[in-house]
Order: C-alpha cells, then structure tokens, then sequence
C-alpha cells in the first residue's frame, strides 16, 4: 500500500512537466554517480596531440587547453557540481529555519531582533550578498558553499516565518498550548512537520537555483578551485576558446541550464500539487478602560471555576479593542453552562482568557480568574491538559495532521503524567474506547484524516479525558458536524459530565443546543454577559430583550411556521464602536433615553437569575 506521504507525490509524475523534469532529474542523478566511476580516467587523459580540438567522432564535444575530452570532463563534473549545489541549498534551508524560528523560542527582545536582521537581509540584493560573503569566507570551494548558504539563509527565514505563522494559528497548536506542551516541543513536533513538504519543495526549487549561482561564481573564478573542476569552470575554459570551438561554451552552458530547470520544474510540480491538496480589528479607542461592572451571582456551592471582571484586550492601530468587558461567573462542579450570543459577542475571547490561550500582546486582566480555588494564571501548566481541558470547534484542524491521533493522545500523558511512551499509548486507547471510538487499538495507530469529522472530535474530548479534567471548555464542538453526529457528540459531553463530575462551559451561538444539554445559560452581547439565566427557566423567565429576541429566532414545536422566523433587526457593534450607554439599546424595542445614556450593570432578579437591562421583561409585558 501507499503511505499517505508517498501518495501525496505521486500526481506530481502524472503532470506533463512533473513527469519530463522527474525524468530529466533522475538522468542528471543517475549521471552524478556513475559518471566519475566509469569516466574518470578518461576525462583526465591529457593528448598534447589534441589541443583545443574541434568536435570530431573521437572527441564529440572537442577538446580543452590540454588535450582532454570535453564530454568526459562535463559527464564526470556532474557529482561535484550537484553535491555542492545540494549542499548549499541544505546548509542555506538548515540555517533560515533555525533564523526563521528563533522568534517563537527565544525571548521577545532577541526574537524582535533576529527577525529585523532577516527583514533587512531579504531586502539586500542576492548577488551582492554572495559575492561579499565569498569573500568574507575566503575564495576556496568550501567558502563558496557557506556565502551561498549564508546569502539564501534569509530568505528560508522568511519562508519559515510565514509558513510557521500559518500553523500556528491552527486549533492544534493552541490545544497543545493548552495541555502546556513546551514552545519547543510545539516548535519541533506540530509546527515543523507541517510545514517541511513547503519548505522541501522550495528546497528543491532553490537547487536549481544555487546550480546556476555556483555555476557562475566558478565561472567568474571564485567558486571552484583547480585541480577539481565543476561545469561552471568547464563553461570558463570553453569560453575562451570559443571561436575555435564552440562547442566547449555551449556544452556546459546547456547542461547547467538544463539542470538547473529539472531541479526548478519537478519542485514547482510538486508545489502546484501540494498548494491544490491544501485548498479542499479595527482603530481601537485609548487603551481598556473601566466599564459597570456585572454584579457577581455568588451563591455557588464549590465553584471550580470563578471569574470576576474579566476582560481581554488587543492592541490595535491607535490604541486597544476590548472584546470582553468586565465577565463574572461562577460554575460549580458538573454543572454544564453555556454562553451563548451572536457572532463576535466574545465568547470565544471568553474562553481563550479562561484556557490562558490568548497570546501576547493581547492583554487579560481579572479581579479573580480562579479554578479549583488557585489562580489560573500563576499554574496554567499544572492545569491546562490535567484538570482543565479545551474541545475546539473544527476537527478538521484540531489535530495534528502528521501525528497519529493515539500519539497526539499519548504526548498529554507523557508530558504531563511522566508516562513511558507504551504506557502512554495504552492510555490512550482506552479514553478512545471511552469516547466510542470502535477498534480503538488500530484507531490510535491512524492518522487524523483516516476518521471522520465526529471521530476526530470524539478523539478530541479523549484527549481531554487523558487528565482527569474538573471543566472542559468546549468551543462549538458541534458546529462542523451534521445533526446525528452532534448529537453523539453531546452525549458523550453529557456521559463525561455524569462520570466524573466534570463542569462543563459550552460554547455555542445555538440555542436549541444548549437547551437541550446544559442548566444554566450566559447570554453574551458586545463583549459583556447581559443574563445568566436557568435553563429550565428560560422561556418563562428570560428578561433581557436581547435573550428574548434569541428564544423567537428559534423555531418551536409552537411556532407558526406559515409565518417568517422572528430575526433580531440590526447589528451587534463592533468592540471599538460602542454606543454610551447599553450596547444593546440601538437594536432595543424598548430602549429609551436612560438605556441610551446609562450602561445597566448586571444584577439579580431572582435566585439565580442575573439581567444587565433597565427595562427587563419590558418585551413580555407590552405582549412580545
Ligand atoms: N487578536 C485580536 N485583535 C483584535 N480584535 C480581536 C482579536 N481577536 C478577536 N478580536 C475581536 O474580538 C471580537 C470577539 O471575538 P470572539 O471570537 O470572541 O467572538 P465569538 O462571540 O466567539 O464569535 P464567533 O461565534 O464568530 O466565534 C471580534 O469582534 C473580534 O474581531
């Protein structure tokens, strides 16, 4: 059978041009290593009888300064002028990606300062920077090689760095994050495996290039030195014979170009193949600034998690952009609680601060981020992985392409419990057992994409089930599935939650969803929470005009279904652009000249029940 990777190339010979430069690249191989076995000798056999001779049945390309077969001397020069060119081409790849990901394992300052040195390298012109470092290094073959490599390291920096920054982004990383996995393992394991098929190609496409380069400094005598003998200074003896014979300048000069373009289109092949495989904040307003704060429900018997005036900020052009301003909840054991709100409403932002995922510069602050009773931000690596665990919203990238899930599994366990690699692995297939993932022992030893996307969300929730999680924060874990699938997905949430008492906080801009799983509900709008509300009570007691507008949208077993679904009119502000007073008045039925002026804080009115409104139930008395 074909292994995904080799299967991943094989379109490459399936195109025309993949196929002619596949077939050109293995003759100019085959040649580097037969050619100084079988020919050497006879492409040192000098003939003073035979000096700068013309092409001739003998001598087909003619003969050099002295005597010696032009042909031989080209067939055999293949090795040296590949190897060197392949060795410079590894040395320059070795050298950009450790420049290229210095920044995300150094510290901030010296990052900062690696990246301006590379961003001023690109700008430099290429050839300049050869021939300076080939003088710097010395006009021997070795130093052509290293002002080669050095000369292109910046621009396989660069590559790296924007490749690197592609991946990091994906939920993967960020789950790794969350399970504390060293920045250098994330480097090593998650973010340079998926990023090494661009970085070979390119390599590849960069051998063509460094042929034509190295060809040239030898022609211009400052690449290789005699006695050895590359086609580049071949190409120089030829063009001083040029008139008698020019056969001795052509010869080269075709098979460097021809080289050259093997290496050049069999890597653009493939990186055509690949790139067709992988395509299946705004002015802030000075910096955050205090806003009312919600009003704390505090009658929480054991909360795990307890968060007091959360807020999250990002730096932008002109100042910063709050997009959660001033959450405060408590959640106790197995309670599962959902935070629901249109899009951009925070919620995520709400949970990344409550994971510790948001990375710098963005900024948290609370009054009180505890879990457990410990302040998260003092213990993020005891527990993100072991006691807290993160479910993200796409399984197509939760995982880690180019691990097998029961690896992905067994690294939480490794890292975090010190278990050997086979106890680990063990582990891992029984929570995959857990989460109902049939033949859980030859499962493990597949890759993400052999499941399906509810598979790999289950393995997901086992991956978080490989500590002994007391919240599991859940981001739309259902949102890329289809109804069935949900479903599962949900009860197996709900099971875990029973088991072992876990509290969960759901994500989700469904309503339906979280009335069917969860007890309690956190309304979001605009960065702020404005009612926690009973499940139970939701279409009795809801009170905020916003919570209500969301219950309508919803279809019932009531609804009138002749009639068009209630929708709520209006948009949600961006961050940056919100109204003085409450966030929500401009979309109101009922906002008057206080709700425009006034921001409501977030108070009780009920047991369990807390509404950031001036006018709540307003809606339901003038008959909503
Ligand atoms: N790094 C950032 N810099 C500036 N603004 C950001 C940044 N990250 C998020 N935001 C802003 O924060 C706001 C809230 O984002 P968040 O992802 O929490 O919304 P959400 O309610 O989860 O929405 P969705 O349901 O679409 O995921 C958005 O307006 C977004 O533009």
């Amino acid at each position: 059978m074909v292994s995904r990777r080799g299967a991943v190339w094989l379109p490459v010979f399936r195109s025309p041009v993949g196929a002619s430069a596949a077939i050109l690249l293995v003759v100019v191989l085959i040649t580097a290593i037969v050619a100084p076995i079988l020919w050497s000798d006879q492409a040192a056999a000098v003939d003073t009888a035979a000096i700068q001779r013309a092409p001739s049945a003998k001598h087909l390309l003619g003969t050099d300064g002295l005597g010696r077969d032009i042909l031989y001397r080209l067939l055999v020069a293949t090795r040296l002028t590949v190897e060197l060119a392949v060795l410079a081409t590894l040395v320059g790849t070795a050298l950009g990606i450790a420049l290229g990901t210095a920044p995300s394992v150094l510290g901030r300052r010296a990052g900062t300062v690696v990246t301006a040195i590379v961003n001023i390298a690109v700008a430099f012109p290429g050839l300049l920077l050869i021939l300076f470092f080939a003088v710097v290094f010395g006009v021997t073959t070795q130093g052509a090689v290293l002002a080669l490599a050095v000369a292109m390291a910046p621009f396989y920096a660069r590559l790296t760095q924007t490749l690197a920054a592609a991946v990091a982004g994906k939920d993967f990383v960020a789950a790794a994050l969350a399970s504390g996995v060293s920045r250098i393992r994330i480097l090593t394991r998650h973010i340079l495996p998926n990023i090494g098929e661009q970085l070979v190609v390119n390599a590849m496409i960069g051998v063509g290039g460094t042929l034509l380069t190295f060809a040239g400094l030898s022609f211009l005598g400052i690449g290789i030195q005699p006695p050895d003998y590359d086609w580049g200074r071949i190409l120089n003896e030829g063009v001083a014979s040029i008139y008698v014979n020019p056969a001795a300048a052509l010869g080269p000069a075709m098979l460097v170009v021809l080289a050259g373009l093997s290496f050049n289109l069999f890597g653009e092949a493939a990186a055509q193949v690949i790139s067709g495989e992988r395509t299946s904040s705004r002015r802030g307003v000075g910096r955050p600034s205090p806003t009312a704060r919600d009003d704390e429900h505090d009658d929480t018997v054991e909360p795990i998690l307890h968060v007091r005036d959360l807020r999250v900020s990002h730096p932008v052009r002109g100042g910063w952009t709050s997009p959660v301003r001033g959450v405060s909840f408590s959640l106790r054991r197995g309670e599962a609680a959902a935070i629901v709100g249109e899009s951009g409403s925070g919620k995520s932002q709400t949970a990344l601060a409550i994971a510790q995922l948001i990375e710098r510069p963005g900024l948290v602050t609370a009054e009180a981020l505890t879990f457990g009773g410990l302040p998260l931000a003092q213990a993020p690596g005891r527990v993100l992985g072991t006691s807290l665990a993160m479910v993200f919203q796409d399984p197509m990238t939760s995982m880690n392409p180019t691990m097998k899930v029961g690896r992905q599994l067994a690294e939480v366990a490794e890292h975090h419990q010190g278990m050997s690699r086979t106890r680990a692995l063990a582990k891992a297939v029984d929570r995959l057992q857990s989460v109902r993932i049939p033949s859980a022992a030859r499962r493990a030893h597949q890759y993400p994409h052999e499941f399906s996307g509810g598979m790999r969300q289950r393995a997901m929730i086992a991956m978080g089930l490989m500590g002994t999680p007391k919240l599991i924060i859940a981001d739309e874990p259902t949102t890329a599935l289809d109804v069935t699938v949900q479903s599962q997905v949900l009860r197996l949430l709900a099971d875990v939650r029973e088991t072992a008492a876990t509290a969960v906080l759901l994500i989700s801009h469904d309503i339906a969803v979280v009335r069917r799983f969860c007890d309690r509900v956190l309304v979001m709008y605009a960065g702020r929470i404005v009612e926690d509300i009973r499940v139970r009570d939701l279409v009795t007691e809801a009170s905020h005009p916003y919570t209500r507008a969301l219950l309508a949208s919803v279809p019932d077993m009531s609804t009138d279904r002749t009639q068009p679904l209630a929708s709520i009119p209006g948009r949600p502000p961006h961050p940056d652009e919100l109204p003085p007073g409450c966030a929500f008045a401009p979309r109101c039925p009922a906002a008057d000249e206080r709700c425009r002026t006034d921001d409501p804080a977030l108070v009780h009115l009920g047991e369990r029940h807390r509404v950031a409104c001036w006018h709540p139930r307003t809606l339901e008395r003038t008959g909503e």
